[in-house]
């Protein structure tokens, strides 16, 4: 399904209230105490239980977690796509239940990797038409609209109906309508899906530049650790409807609790590799020549462990190499310790 929040939301253009409400906080999102439960009885899904968080201007977020972990009713719940049964959402410091039209004035979304947009206008026409919609005068952001199509790839597409080009690029006409009106918020789910490599860095550099430079706040859902890890500021973790972990990725990758030794020796003998793998995660086994390659995942105490065994077994090692974690070790361990937990 491809959503344009804006006009779901009930977003249309310029708020109509004069006031002006927009707290002048850091903060662009906050979300206290939200609760969305689908059913009753004893098959109701409490998607989203009890999530409260903050979501500061400038930054970009990434939301992670298992399938039917609760992201995207936690996001449409933001966004006023799902009625929540408790909790209050405030965008820019407005209570989006107060004045929903003020609140999601300046916010985009780009949902399920794809938008609606309109396959019969060129590229140009979309980013000007989601720009009019936004309400904001597309001439006065012509030199975003170029900068966008020159950094997606797309300026030599500029004039050509979107329903003529290729899924990758449909999907960064996406992707640049999203971004072509200046909204100060944006929700993006799954946004490299389907980018070739080049694509992907180019837009995740882009997404960098318009938070630094203009202070855009990016809410971003994705199953590319990859992706997170590169672009985003903090990183959220959701499971079974609960935020699990609320931390920056350095944080995060700090926090991990795992080491991945890659040990290689000629004295790694069946036996003494069969007695490791029993004992440890064992991610390869390899044999190069006379030596032997084993890399195995433990924690701080099987570390110790696994040097005393071989030590007893008077195993030489020739090399040892410690492999950094990475923002998908601490995504499986953040959930496994989670589930012990339950
Ligand atoms: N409209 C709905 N009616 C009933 N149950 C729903 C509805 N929407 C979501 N759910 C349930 O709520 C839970 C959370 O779903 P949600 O789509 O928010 O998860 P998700 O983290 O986005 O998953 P995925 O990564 O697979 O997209 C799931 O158990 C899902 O089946």
């Amino acid at each position: 399904m491809a959503v344009d929040a804006g006009a779901e939301s009930g977003r249309a253009g310029p708020s109509g209230g004069g006031e002006s409400a927009v707290d002048a906080r850091d903060v662009a999102v906050s979300v206290t105490g939200l609760r969305k439960q689908f059913g009753d009885g004893p098959d109701a899904i409490t998607a989203v239980n009890d999530v409260t968080l903050e979501i500061e201007t400038g930054s970009i977020v990434g939301l992670l977690g298992p399938n039917g972990a609760g992201k995207t009713t936690l996001i449409k719940s933001i966004l006023g796509m799902v009625l929540p049964d408790a909790g209050t959402v405030r965008i820019g410091g407005v209570d989006r239940s107060d004045r929903p039209r003020e609140a999601y004035r300046s916010v985009d979304a780009m949902l399920e990797g794809a938008r609606n947009d309109y396959w019969r206008l060129t590229v140009r026409e979309n980013l000007r038409y989601f720009t009019t919609i936004s309400g904001v005068d597309p001439e006065s952001v012509r030199d975003r609209h170029d900068r966008l199509l020159s950094q997606l790839g797309l300026a030599a597409k500029a004039d050509v109906p979107v329903r003529e080009l290729s899924r990758g690029m449909k999907q960064k006409v996406s992707l640049a309508s999203v971004l072509a009106g200046g909204a100060d918020v944006v929700f993006l789910d799954e946004p490299t899906l389907g980018l070739d490599i080049e694509s992907s860095r180019t837009l995740q550099r882009e997404l960098r530049r318009l938070v630094e430079e203009e202070s855009l706040t990016v809410i971003l859902s994705s199953h590319d650790m990859d992706v997170v890890e590169t672009v985003c500021d903090r990183v959220l973790i959701m499971s079974k409807g609960e935020l699990i972990a609320d931390d920056t990725v350095d944080a995060l990758l700090e926090r991990s609790n795992r080491h991945c030794i890659r040990l290689t020796s000629s004295d790694l003998e069946p036996s003494i590799v069969s007695t490791l793998k029993r004992r440890f995660d064992t991610i390869s086994v390899e044999s190069r020549g006379s030596d032997t390659r084993i890399e195995v995942t433990t924690d701080s105490d099987g570390l110790y462990e696994l040097m005393d065994l071989l030590h007893a077994a008077d195993v030489t090692l020739e090399r040892v190499q410690t492999i950094e974690p990475d923002l998908e070790d601490v995504f499986v361990d953040v959930l496994s310790i989670e589930r012990e937990e339950r």
